[in-house]
Parts: structure tokens; C-alpha cells; sequence
């Protein structure tokens, strides 16, 4: 019986036919000059890599981390530490009263003498059957055995009595000094993002700037004539469809986004940005074919840089491409057609932006593919998916609709993208899940660390 799965119904004429997923080993790449269904391999592609070694490429091209930054805190937000964050002093810093009352010493009642509120000095100690009135966050004097509340105590002619029998326990309501840390403690480790509760941490341990992994800076190309950026598709014209979401999704892989600008279909007019560009990464939009006005490689050429991808093997986004520019900033040449840019973004962009910034790589998520998802012969393939909400571990992962390379509908509402190897996976498989930043679903845990840095 054959059906029309989800991916073919959403696959626009002239895409190219996923196989079916098989359990032959898929013809060896190298050995094939292949494209799908036995076409042959567009010769622009001949170089192309596999997807796996497209990912260690880009996280190697960098000659390593960009220097890490120290901000004072106010600019810290939404960063990473780059270091542990480790207390600089005990928490609380002494021994500290946890309500208004009376720091009390030894059994009542007691003899009182004066206050102290917080942030001043206060008596240095306080004898056997004493007592200070002393307010909340105060330092306790030495000698101090416990705090009685203020509803807890009564003053009469100089003496103050405790009014519930017993009196305070002993180290009733008082905060000892390193109750929540030691200094020299790890409170976070390296890699925690410096959220508004972490600038209120650090802060209270001690901390007047924090030192963070750096943000590479981007600056982002959008290529073709044919893009309006506003109103409706007329005369041929489309909407940008990459321009709007690209800034965002790079600020959210850690990057600084410095411009995204629109260039003409020139040569001329791309080797200026690209070789006055001030960004550690330019990433193009379109114009990575071999097209009448796909220039971005002939412009590499021209420029002097050094093509270290040249095409990957996955769907969509083949075309994408990783060059070192002269003085070892980088350039990613995304494919136009928005979901092969979404690739390309997850492949090429995500890595280098890593390696840069020298974050380490994080866990990957595992799914089990709900239904069978076609495969390409030679190619992998990273289809959007959506993941159950029941309690299956791992999570079941059910590839949505409109997954065509020009569509961003699918992704739009997916939970990850599935990394389907070549040849397809079958319903019941495991299936490697790339995270979306937005998401709100958190990516199942995998068992280990991604091989490939994500
Ligand atoms: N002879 C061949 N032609 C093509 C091949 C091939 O192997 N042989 N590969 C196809 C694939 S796959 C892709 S992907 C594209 C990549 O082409 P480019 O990177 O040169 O992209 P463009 O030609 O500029 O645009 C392709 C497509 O995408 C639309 N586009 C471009 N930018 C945007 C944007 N910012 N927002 C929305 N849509 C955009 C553009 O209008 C085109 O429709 O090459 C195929 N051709
Ligand atoms: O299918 Mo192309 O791979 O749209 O990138």
C-alpha cells in the first residue's frame, strides 16, 4: 500500500522526491555523482560534505574563542558566564537577625541597652542577660543567642521579658553567618545565563562585573532584487522573508547582530559589504547557486577567501557554503529559499557562533519518530517536528506539513527540527532533535553529549 505521507502532500512541484525510507545502506556519496532519484549531482555540489562533517567544519574554523569580556553588571544581562560564578564572600556575611525584636543573650529576662539597625555597627557583645534591640538584617553582637520577635517580648522599666513561656530558643530567627555560602563556593557553573535573579546573585556575592563569553558580531546580507519589504507579492516580487527573522534567531544563538542591509544583484556591490564589513561573521541570504546574479561565489573568489564548506549533503540547503575571509573573519552563504536558510542557520551558523564564543556544546535531544519519515538516497535531512505532549520517553516527534524548502509554515509551528539520516527513518525510530531557541518545549535530554557541536 503506499500513502502520501505529510512531507509529500506539502512538497510544492519541482522540489525534489524524498525516497522512502529503506533498510539498505544508501549509496556511498563519494562513489556517486548522484543527485535524488539518481539525477545527477548539480556540478556546482560536487565538493559538498556530509552533514555531520559540515558541522565539525564550521565549529573548527575558528583558530579559537574570541577573547572573553568582563561587563559590570548592569551590561551583563542576558549573557553567559564565561567563569563559575564563585562566592566572594560568605552569605550572609555575618551573623545576621531575621526579624525586628531584640538580639537577646543567654536565658530572660533580660537587661537592655540601646539598638541597632541594619548596616550599622552596633554593640561588639553582648553580655550574659542582656539585650539590644536590634531590627531586621542587623548584625548580631557577639554574644547574642537568639532574637525575640517584637510580638514575642515585653519592655517593662528597663527589662525586657518574653511574653510566650520558654522564651526564644537558642539561634531562634538569627541568619548565621555563611547560612546560604562560603566564600569560595560555586553558586553557578560556567555557561549559566546570566538571568535578572543571577545579577541579583552576583551582586550579593560580591561581584561588581562578571566575566562573559564574548558575543561574535554578525552582520547580515540580504541578497535579491526581487525582495519587497513590504505589502504584498506583485510583478514577480516576494516579501523578505529571511531579513525579519534572522536578526532575532542570531541574537538568540548569542551573537551581536550589527546590521542586516539589503544588496543589490551586483558583484560590485557585494564585494564592497563583504570586504568592508566589520563583523567576525557576515552571513548571506541567496545568491549561493549558480544562477545568472548568484555572485556570492565568484565574489569569495575575487576576495581571496578560502571556501572550507562547499556545499553540504542535507535537505534542504545544499547549496550553503563556509568561507574564511582574509584576516580569518567568516562568511556563511545561506540558500535563498527560507527553510534550506533555516538549515544552513543550524549547520553552519550555529556552530561557528559556538566555537567563537567558546560556549560548550550542549546535550542533544532524542525523540521517537511517530510515523515513518522519508529519506533522501545520499542526503540527510532536518525536518520540522512537532513533539508529543503525553508522558512517552522519549517523546514521540510527528513530522508537520509544508516542510518544502521555500515554506516556513511547518517550522512555524514546531518544537525542533528532526535529523533524519539518509535513507529515512521508520515510525518507532530514534531520531537526533535540533533545539529552535524559541521553543517552548525543552528538548528531551539525550543520552550524551552531541558528537557535533549544536
Ligand atoms: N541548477 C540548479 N539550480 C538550483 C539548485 C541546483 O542544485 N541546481 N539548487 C536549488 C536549491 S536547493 C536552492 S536552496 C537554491 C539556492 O539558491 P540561492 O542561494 O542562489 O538563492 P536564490 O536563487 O537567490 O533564491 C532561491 C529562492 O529563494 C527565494 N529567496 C531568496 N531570498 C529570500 C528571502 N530573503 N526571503 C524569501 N525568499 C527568498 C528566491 O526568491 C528564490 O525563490 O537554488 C536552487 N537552484
Ligand atoms: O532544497 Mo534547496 O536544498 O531548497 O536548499
Amino acid at each position: 500500500m503506499t500513502s502520501r505521507t505529510e512531507s509529500d502532500q506539502a512538497r510544492p512541484p519541482g522540489d525534489p522526491a524524498p525516497a522512502q525510507p529503506s533498510s539498505a545502506p544508501p549509496p556511498d556519496p563519494a562513489a556517486t555523482d548522484e543527485g535524488p532519484r539518481g539525477t545527477p549531482r548539480h556540478p556546482a555540489h560536487r565538493n559538498s560534505v556530509d552533514w555531520p562533517e559540515a558541522r565539525r567544519i564550521a565549529a573548527d574554523a575558528p583558530t579559537g574563542p574570541l577573547p572573553t569580556v568582563v561587563l559590570p553588571l548592569a551590561e551583563a544581562r542576558g549573557r553567559v558566564l564565561a567563569q563559575p560564578l564563585t562566592a566572594l564572600t560568605d552569605l550572609p556575611a555575618f551573623d545576621t537577625s531575621a526579624m525586628d525584636g531584640w538580639a537577646v543573650a543567654g536565658p530572660g529576662p533580660w537587661r537592655l541597652s540601646g539598638r541597632v539597625l541594619a548596616g550599622e555597627q552596633g554593640p561588639v557583645s553582648l553580655p550574659d542577660g542582656t539585650a539590644v534591640g536590634i531590627a531586621t538584617g542587623a548584625r548580631l553582637p557577639r554574644g547574642a543567642t537568639a532574637v525575640l520577635r517584637s510580638e514575642h517580648g515585653t519592655v517593662r522599666r528597663g527589662t525586657l521579658h518574653a511574653t510566650e513561656p520558654g522564651g526564644p530558643q537558642p539561634g531562634q530567627d538569627v541568619r548565621p553567618r555563611g547560612q546560604e555560602c562560603h566564600s569560595g563556593d560555586e553558586l553557578l557553573p560556567a555557561g549559566a545565563v546570566v538571568t535578572p535573579v543571577v545579577l541579583g546573585l552576583a551582586a550579593a556575592a560580591g561581584y561588581d562585573e562578571l566575566a562573559l563569553f564574548p558575543r561574535p558580531t554578525v552582520e547580515v546580507l540580504v541578497l535579491g532584487d526581487e525582495l519587497l519589504t513590504a505589502g504584498l507579492p506583485e510583478d514577480g516580487r516576494i516579501r523578505d522573508a529571511l531579513g525579519p527573522f534572522l536578526h532575532p534567531w542570531l541574537c538568540a544563538l548569542g551573537a551581536e547582530v550589527l546590521a542586516t542591509r539589503r544588496i543589490t544583484d551586483e558583484a560590485e556591490a557585494l564585494l564592497d559589504a563583504v570586504a568592508n564589513s566589520a563583523a567576525d561573521v557576515v552571513v548571506t541570504t541567496g545568491g549561493t547557486a549558480s544562477g545568472p546574479v548568484d555572485f556570492v561565489k565568484p565574489v569569495l573568489r575575487r576576495l581571496g577567501a578560502g571556501l572550507l564548506v562547499d556545499g553540504v549533503r542535507v535537505r534542504p540547503g545544499h547549496p550553503m557554503l563556509l568561507a574564511e575571509l582574509p584576516g580569518g573573519r567568516h562568511l556563511v552563504g545561506l540558500p535563498g529559499n527560507p527553510l534550506a536558510a533555516v538549515s544552513g542557520v543550524v549547520t553552519l551558523v550555529q556552530p561557528l557562533l559556538r566555537a567563537l564564543a567558546g560556549h560548550p556544546a550542549p546535550p542533544t535531544g532524542t525523540a521517537r519518530a511517530a510515523a515513518a519519515v522519508p529519506g533522501h538516497p545520499v542526503d540527510t535531512r532536518l525536518v520540522p517536528v512537532a513533539l508529543g505532549s503525553g508522558a512517552e520517553v522519549p517523546p514521540l516527534a510527528r513530522p508537520l506539513r509544508f516542510n518544502g524548502p521555500a515554506m516556513l509554515r511547518g517550522l512555524a509551528t514546531a518544537d525542533a527540527l528532526a535529523v533524519v539520516p539518509p535513507g529515512g527513518s521508520a515510525a518507532g525510530d530514534d531520531v537526533e532533535l535540533l533545539a529552535l531557541p524559541w521553543a517552548r518545549t525543552a528538548l528531551p535530554a539525550g543520552a550524551s553529549e552531541s558528537p557535533s557541536p549544536t
